[in-house]
């Protein structure tokens, strides 16, 4: 028989899981289906790689490398919360605990000098950023609000900031030079292998990397950023967005784009503070100060620097927030600013809560002002600035009134972009780069420059054929138009859109509304839609899916952590995602400073719901059925009964949200008639939760206010982290 895997990830829903895990285990216990947990944190997939650092009994499985296996079998029926993607300050923070701790494990070699350090470094750069979910996705997205969660948002609808038609806030993007004007894509009639050869202007060729397999049918694309390009780009946008008198902030995807956008990020704190590393470049190179980690690692290596130099750069840092544009802060009560850490702005998750702040951002005085949105590269920048536009035209968009987007994202076998990481390169020396096959064939070539970035991505064709199907699929269920959102104007999508055409044949679409937009075109089209409440799917690559599950659950129902998030997975198995969102860093400061818990664990509510419906056809047990259908009654019943986490210490946290979801759970199983047993069992838990309902809020509520220690952060103490999840004594009786 199969089992339900739970992640143990991070930050707050690792928080989370301490208490509702239990909760399930409980629930579940008498229907036979066993839950099994597997620890991706960051901390442990640290500790996973290296067990020749740690004593015998520090060592872990290497739980991340199991799952990845699991997900390509029929059996795989896993909940996946959202993890760390960590940047390497947050690396760099999670070893210093782990050494704190006691655990040896090696430092992060910057430069690394020799073999040995060249193989921690690899070891850790396989950890670093997005290094879960591409070993998982081993199936294609489908991403939605349910009806019981957009209809709660119509009845009560979140803040929406009104957008002004004069509003000075806009996105600049790349017009030349970049990844979507560079871009060169070729299908591959058969399989072969390819490698990537750089050839430098003297004709000496260095393999960027050695031949690997293509597949019959597979994409493949390759581009390049140019460095002067991208320099004078970001110099122009400091100029404006001063003279403009709004604010500098940048957008990018630091985490998941590994490879590509530290370096993008890199060059923008260089051209932000231009005067400060001028004056003083030689002393940074000196000190070590990696810049692709943001203005927070030069602001730490200067501490290494004699009083009066520390204070000199200090001085002329302060001069440049004088002088130069004002920038977006992360944290202006901490003086922490968008160019500080990489992984602190994900453009995922900023552009939307940017716009439905009026397309404002948070100023060094703490209020919001009109923002230079910078997204280096066009490929999907129009998307917001049509987005953008629309507000301005049309004003911000109405919960109550507006559809929804669900989205249908490919992104199996790490496609596209996210899967471009280990063929990305920053270049040495002025040249070309080519691909070339097996049989000597130049399949793609660019000319370089030093510090051009230049990529590759590889999209296979047996997931094309799923992303396809899975869209007709959702368009039959819903009877919602679906619109691919894919450029002809571009090369990569110019060879989808031959696919697309081809597999749509395969399917009966009679009677759908299917069709290819250009993402500007598929923006415009979508939003008039949903101002007028008309629903519309998005059938998208890789990157669109990602930022569109942010862009559009924000807008509609105030957070992606209310999607239903399931990935399909191709070999017949299920990845269950609990919402769209990250892991909020912020809400575990607020559990540390007041015991509050802000994090709403409703994606996972509904992940589990379709996980145990999951089950029960794979094992034939009706009762995980029952169980599941119970769950999701319960789910909408406490959207009703407004019973999520509120954001303020004192009332209703995670925990007691939780607890809410239990007792209507019980209720709902009590209440069926299809199992005698579960009725029984949970006629009796239902009664006494109900009846204790005053005794437990008192129990949660009360320790709240002052603050909890979990003595640790990427590693907390397991008793005392559990302990601040359960604190109710008489909840935890009735479950166990
Ligand atoms: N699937 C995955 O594994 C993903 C992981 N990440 C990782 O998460 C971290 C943080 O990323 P970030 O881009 O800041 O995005 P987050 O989604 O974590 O945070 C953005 C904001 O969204 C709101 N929010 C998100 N989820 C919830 C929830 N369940 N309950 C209540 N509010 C929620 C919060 O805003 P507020 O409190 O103001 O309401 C939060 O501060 C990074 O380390 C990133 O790598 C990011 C995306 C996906
Ligand atoms: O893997 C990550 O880092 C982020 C994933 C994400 O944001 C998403 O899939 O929506
Ligand atoms: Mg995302």
């Amino acid at each position: 028989m199969s089992k339900i895997i739970y992640t143990k990830t991070d930050e707050a829903p690792a928080l989370a899981t301490r208490s509702f895990l239990p909760i399930v285990q409980a629930f579940v216990k008498s229907s036979g289906i066993e839950i099994e947990t597997k620890d991706i944190s960051l901390a442990a997939r640290i500790l996973a790689v290296f067990p020749d650092f740690l004593e015998e009994d520090q060592r872990v499985p290497d739980d991340l490398a199991l799952l990845g296996e699991l997900a390509t079998k029929p059996e795989a029926n896993i909940i996946k919360l959202p993890n760390i993607s960590a940047s390497i300050p947050q690396l760099k923070g999670a070893i210093k605990e782990l050494q704190s701790k006691g655990f040896a494990v090696p430092d992060y070699p910057n430069e690394p000098e020799n073999d040995t350090e060249k193989d921690i470094k690899s070891r850790y750069d396989k950890i670093k950023g997005s290094a879960v979910n591409p070993v998982l996705r081993e199936g294609n997205s489908d991403r939605r609000a349910p009806k019981a969660v957009k209809n709660y948002a119509k009845k009560n609808p979140h803040s929406m900031g009104a957008w002004a038609s004069d509003s000075k806030t806009h996105v600049a993007t790349m017009q030349d030079h970049d990844f979507a004007h560079n871009e060169k894509s070729v299908t591959l009639p058969e399989a072969t292998n390819v490698k990537i050869v750089h050839t430098d202007a003297s004709g000496n060729t260095t393999t960027l990397k050695d031949s690997f397999p293509i597949l019959k049918g597979e994409v493949i694309d390759a581009t390049c950023m140019s460095k002067k390009a991208l320099v004078s780009f970001l110099d122009e946008q400091v100029a404006d967005a001063n003279d403009k008198g709004i604010l500098f902030s940048l957008h990018m995807k630091g985490t998941m784009m590994k490879v590509s956008d530290p370096i993008i990020f890199g060059h923008a704190v260089k051209a932000y503070f231009k005067d400060v590393f001028e004056k003083h470049g030689d002393v940074i190179d000196e000190i070590g100060v990696n810049v692709n980690s943001g203005l927070g690692n030069l602001l730490e290596r200067i501490n290494e620097l004699p009083a009066d130099k520390k204070a000199e750069i200090e001085a002329d840092i302060n001069a440049t927030y004088q002088n130069g544009p004002a920038i977006a802060m992360v944290n202006s009560d901490k003086g922490i600013t968008n160019l500080h850490v990489p992984s602190d702005v994900i453009i995922d998750a900023s552009m939307p809560a940017m716009i439905r702040t009026s397309g404002r951002m948070w100023n060094a005085q703490g209020e919001l002002q009109d923002t230079k949105a910078v997204i280096p590269d066009s490929s999907y920048a129009g998307v917001y600035a049509a987005t953008i536009d629309f507000c301005k035209k049309n004003g911000a968009f109405d919960p109550t009134t507006m559809g929804t987007v669900p989205n249908v994202g490919l992104m199996a076998k790490k496609a596209e972009e996210y899967g471009s990481h280990d063929k990305t390169f920053e270049i040495a020396s002025n040249g070309k780069v080519s691909v070339i096959d097996d049989a000597g064939n130049t399949l793609m070539e660019h000319t370089v420059e030093t510090g051009d970035i230049w990529r590759m991505c590889q999209t296979k064709d047996a997931p094309i054929q799923d992303w396809v199907k899975l869209a007709v699929t959702r368009a039959r269920a819903s009877q919602t138009p679906a619109v691919f959102w894919l450029n002809e104007n571009r090369a990569h999508d110019a060879e989808l859109i031959k696919k697309v055409n081809t597999y749509l044949k395969d399917h009966d679409t009679e009677g759908l509304d299917l069709r290819i937009l250009a993402p500007v075109e598929a923006t415009i089209f979508t939003c008039e839609r949903i101002k007028e409440g008309k629903d519309t799917i998005s059938v998208t690559g890789n990157v669109l899916r990602d930022y569109l599950t942010d862009l559009f659950p924000i807008l509609e129902v105030g957070t992606s952590a209310k999607m239903l998030s399931i990935v399909p997975l191709m070999n017949g198995g299920g990845l269950f995602e609990t919402g769209a969102g990250g892991s909020a860093p912020k809400h575990v400061q607020q559990l540390l400073e007041e015991n509050h818990l802000r994090w709403d664990s409703l994606g996972e509510f509904l992940a589990l719901a379709v996980s145990l419906d999951h089950f029960a056809g794979v094992n034939d047990n009706p009762k995980a059925k029952i169980l599941g259908d119970a769950l999701d009654d319960a789910t909408e019943k406490l959207l009703e009964n407004k019973k999520g986490p509120s954001r303020k210490a004192g009332e209703l946290d995670n925990r007691g949200s939780h607890f809410y979801l239990s007792l209507y759970w019980a209720q709902e199983l009590a209440n069926q008639d299809k199992d005698a047993d579960l009725k029984a069992e949970f006629i009796s838990i239902a009664e006494k939760l109900a009846a204790s309902e005053e005794a437990i809020l008192n129990e949660l509520n009360s320790i709240q206010g002052a603050p909890s220690n979990i003595d640790g952060y990427y590693i907390p103490n397991e008793e005392l982290a559990s302990s601040v999840m359960r604190p109710s004594k008489t909840f935890n009786t009735i479950l166990g």
